[in-house]
């Protein structure tokens, strides 16, 4: 007979690792699946669905809004505010964070910051897109405002991150610190099953995956790496091949089961990187470790330890297999 582990009770097993676990993050998790299958409901039908093209707003990021952007924001804001667990979110479609100051808000212990919709530029065009959460225990005292230092804490002191892949099936992937689990959602009985049990990602791999259009702005060190991986050496597995889909969360899941490397460095248009550090680079960077990967944002600076100084600031990122990340930081070492 089929044993099906839903989410849910993963969720309440792993709880009783913790004997003062409260509950709460257990129904913060619930809130992240909630809204997860209501953008699986909207996502996959998006084209009869009247949530495709511009919401014809620019967010803070000076980027055109989406619908799905604008949708998947209030979605998860919603979701986030039910159960008086979350006492603020950051959120990538939001200038400032969000308080939610109902009382039952206050006394809630944790904040998220999230990426509602992940890979916006391929909304339309039906390729995989996600949603990328990182979650945290607030600084300020309980029953007092949210204030920007709950939001602004290195990704070290993160206590769960994770993400949703909507793609040809629909995956939630996280981790609370104790390794990396996916869970694939039913439709026909509407959960999450554990499909990808404590996810390992190999040591080594031969996909690499970057937006080589921005090649010529990019640092010598990125560059003669991008070459090493295209020159002919059978002993070391090269030529890679190269995978890049545009949407962080599909590039890193690949790259997580099959092994890889993902870049987003700096170059001309984007001085520090394009991607977020708070609601992209930190969640990324905690589950890649607890897989067994690494993350940095150039040569020995792992991306956990960077101590953020905005909620929007933007940081390189390097992530993916530990000896393919290496590889590129000796690249960077001899040739900046
Ligand atoms: O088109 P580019 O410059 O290669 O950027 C693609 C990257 O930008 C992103 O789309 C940024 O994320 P958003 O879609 O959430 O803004 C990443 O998912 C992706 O990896
Ligand atoms: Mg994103
Ligand atoms: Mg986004």
């Amino acid at each position: 007979m089929e044993i099906i582990k839903t989410l849910g009770e993963f969720i309440i097993d792993q709880q009783t690792e913790y004997p003062d676990a409260s509950g709460e993050l257990t129904s913060l998790f619930s809130s992240i699946r909630l809204a997860a299958k209501i953008l699986h409901r909207e996502i996959n039908k998006a084209g009869l669905a009247d949530i495709m093209g511009s919401a014809g707003e620019d967010n803070v990021q000076g980027e055109q809004q989406q619908k799905l952007d604008v949708y998947a924001n209030e979605r998860f804001k919603n979701a986030l505010a039910q159960r008086g667990v979350v006492c603020g979110i950051a959120s990538e479609e939001e200038e400032e964070f969000v308080t939610f100051e109902e009382t039952k808000n206050l006394d809630g212990k944790y904040v998220v910051l999230i990426d509602p919709l992940d890979g916006s530029s391929n909304i339309d065009v039906n390729v995989s897109v996600g949603t990328i959460f990182s979650i945290y225990r607030r600084v300020s005292p309980l029953g007092s405002h949210v204030t920007e230092e709950d939001f602004l804490q290195p990704g070290h002191k993160q206590i769960a991150a994770g993400y949703v892949i909507y793609g040809s099936s629909t995956m939630l992937v996280y981790s609370t610190g104790n390794g990396v689990n996916g869970f694939t959602y039913d439709p026909t009985i509407g959960v999450f099953c554990l499909s990808h049990p404590n996810l390992k990602i190999p040591a080594d791999g031969n996909i690499y995956s970057v937006n080589e259009g921005n090649y010529i702005h990019f640092p010598d060190g990125v560059k003669k790496y991008i070459k090493y991986c295209q020159e002919e050496d059978t002993t070391t597995n090269r030529p890679y091949t190269s995978r890049y889909i545009g949407s962080l969360v599909s590039d890193f899941h690949r790259n997580l089961i099959k092994g890889g490397i993902y870049l987003y460095p700096t170059s001309s248009r984007y001085p520090n990187g394009k991607l977020r550090l708070l609601y992209e680079c930190n969640p990324m960077a905690y589950l890649i470790e607890q897989a067994g990967g690494t993350a940095v944002a150039t040569t020995g600076q792992r991306i956990l330890d960077i101590e953020p100084t905005t909620l929007h600031q933007r940081c390189p990122l390097f992530v993916g297999s530990p000896n393919m990340v290496g590889k590129l930081e000796e690249f960077i070492t001899e040739f900046g």
